[in-house]
């Protein structure tokens, strides 16, 4: 399965488009990393892509996706235990994912807080417990916003393990991420894009070549491609 978008145009009020001719895909066993400053547009792609931005022109086409937002989704009178319980009946299968529930709640070092509530986790836990609802069900795409936030080092290549085995099992992953020297390694092409449109796109040998920056780092790249931008 694969993503394909073609957003003409979308923004929060009819008429005022903050992302404009946003055009790629993402094939089965790719993940590919959607890059860009603050404000760029990033988000506000996702969640056209995810058909809840309140105005958009143009075409999507997405499988049922697994998804980590932008900022950890909490319910206050909810235990950790009751946020996956939730889920599973929501989706009626809380036989099958049960083990994988556990399972993710030792790799995340969660296992022992079953019972607390989220609302009270660090920044990083409550990431965590997005991680987890994510990848509970196997999925054939997922749509990740700045899935690393807050997360430590040993959550932080746990999840590149994920990733990597979901890859490998032909998933289609879009991510959208500030963690360069991470996307560099782990994506296979990327998408950058600048006040609402696509400055670049391509792998980082393409984009490289694009920039005259043979052994760039995508910063680098993606520094010459704004500066470049701003003078033109
Ligand atoms: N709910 C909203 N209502 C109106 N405008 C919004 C809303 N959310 C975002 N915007 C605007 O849309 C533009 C793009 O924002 P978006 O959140 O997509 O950026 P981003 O690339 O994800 O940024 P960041 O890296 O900071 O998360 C910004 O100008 C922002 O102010």
């Amino acid at each position: 399965m694969s993503i394909e978008v073609a957003i003409h145009r979308g923004g929060y009020q009819e008429q005022e488009a903050v992302i404009s001719n946003i055009e790629f895909n993402v094939q089965s066993g790719e993940l590919v990393g959607l890059i860009g400053s603050n404000g760029a547009g990033k988000s506000t792609t996702l969640q056209a892509i995810m058909g809840v931005l309140p105005f958009m022109k143009g075409q999507v086409s997405i499988d049922v996706y697994g998804y980590v937002p932008e900022r950890p989704i909490i319910y206050e009178y909810f235990t950790l235990w009751e946020h996956i319980d939730f889920y599973m009946r929501t989706v009626g299968k809380e036989q099958n994912l049960t083990v994988r529930a556990h399972e993710l709640l030792e790799i995340f070092h969660l296992a022992d807080k079953l019972h607390e509530f989220p609302t009270s986790f660090s920044k990083g836990m409550q990431q965590k417990v997005m991680l987890i609802l994510a990848f509970l069900e196997n999925r054939s795409t997922y749509i990740l916003d700045e899935p690393f936030m807050g997360l430590d080092p040993q959550a932080m290549r746990k999840l590149l393990h994920i990733l990597e085995d979901l890859k490998n099992e032909g998933a289609a992953i879009l991510m959208s991420t500030h963690a360069l020297d991470t996307a560099e390694k782990i994506c296979d092409r990327f998408v950058l894009i600048d006040n609402g449109y696509i400055l670049q796109k391509g792998t980082l040998e393409t984009l490289r070549v694009t920039v005259a920056l043979e052994k760039g780092s995508l910063l680098d790249v993606f520094d010459a491609l704004l500066e470049g931008n701003a003078h033109g």
